[in-house]
């Protein structure tokens, strides 16, 4: 049967990147995807915003709602401190299981956690399950109309802290327009608006930083 691009783009992975290095793992993608292939990850110019937020933060704990392939799990984690640890979340097993070998082909293994499941079954049972207290920043890229609901919930949960940093992909396309009601118009949240495009393409999107003043 026909391969899926996920598949696929593990397999670029694999022929164009070098074991160990990020950036070759990041490059690879980015080229696949821009010349073969579309698919949603991050991409390059919304990535370097998203490293550039990861390099402010610091962060020590890492939240990732929506892992794909893996792409912006490695350009976060190939920018952590070394004993900070990333918990990603993917609901479809079958793209996990790539994101596993992508993630392992940049060898940054150590300094993530891949876990199955959907964010509303998954959030409540964070602090218990993986001994997080809160987390410094959350990169929500999972289906779009969950965002709100999602950090309401993290909320609730007492998941952030005075500070904790929120980027959501994808604000404007596909878009989440009660997420960016709500965090913009909130006293809880101090939230910026960084224009970019849609990945490997000429469209308008961005990525929305919102810090939780607690
Ligand atoms: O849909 C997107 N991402 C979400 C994929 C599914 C996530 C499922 N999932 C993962 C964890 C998890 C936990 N709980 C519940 C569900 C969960 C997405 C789409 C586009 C896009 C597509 C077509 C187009 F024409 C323009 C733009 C671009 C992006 O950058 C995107 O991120
Ligand atoms: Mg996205």
């Amino acid at each position: 049967t026909r391969s899926t691009r996920p598949q696929r783009l593990l397999g670029a992975v694999q022929k164009n990147a070098t074991r160990g290095d990020p950036g070759s793992v990041i490059q690879a993608i980015d080229h696949y995807c821009r010349n073969k292939e579309w698919a949603m990850n991050v991409g390059d110019e919304k990535g370097c915003i998203l490293d550039s937020v990861v390099s402010e933060v610091n962060p020590a704990t890492v939240l990732e709602l929506g892992t794909y392939c893996g792409y912006s799990t490695v350009r976060i984690a190939r920018l952590l401190p070394p004993h900070a640890k990333l918990i990603t979340l993917e609901f479809n097993p079958a793209v996990a299981a790539i994101a596993r070998q992508v993630i392992a082909w940049a060898g940054l293994e150590d300094k993530v956690q891949l876990v199955e499941g959907a964010s509303g079954d998954f959030i409540p049972r964070i602090k218990e399950q993986f001994g997080v207290k809160t987390f410094d920043l959350v990169f929500l890229d999972h289906w779009k109309e969950y965002y709100l609901p999602d950090t309401k919930l993290m909320e609730e949960c007492g998941l952030l802290r005075k500070g904790s940093v929120l980027l959501a992909d994808n604000v404007v396309c596909p878009g989440a327009p009660d997420y960016l009601e709500y965090v913009r118009s909130s006293p809880r949240y101090e939230s910026r608006y960084f224009k970019s495009h849609l990945e490997y393409t000429k469209v308008e999107d961005g990525l929305e930083k919102s810090v939780f003043l607690g």
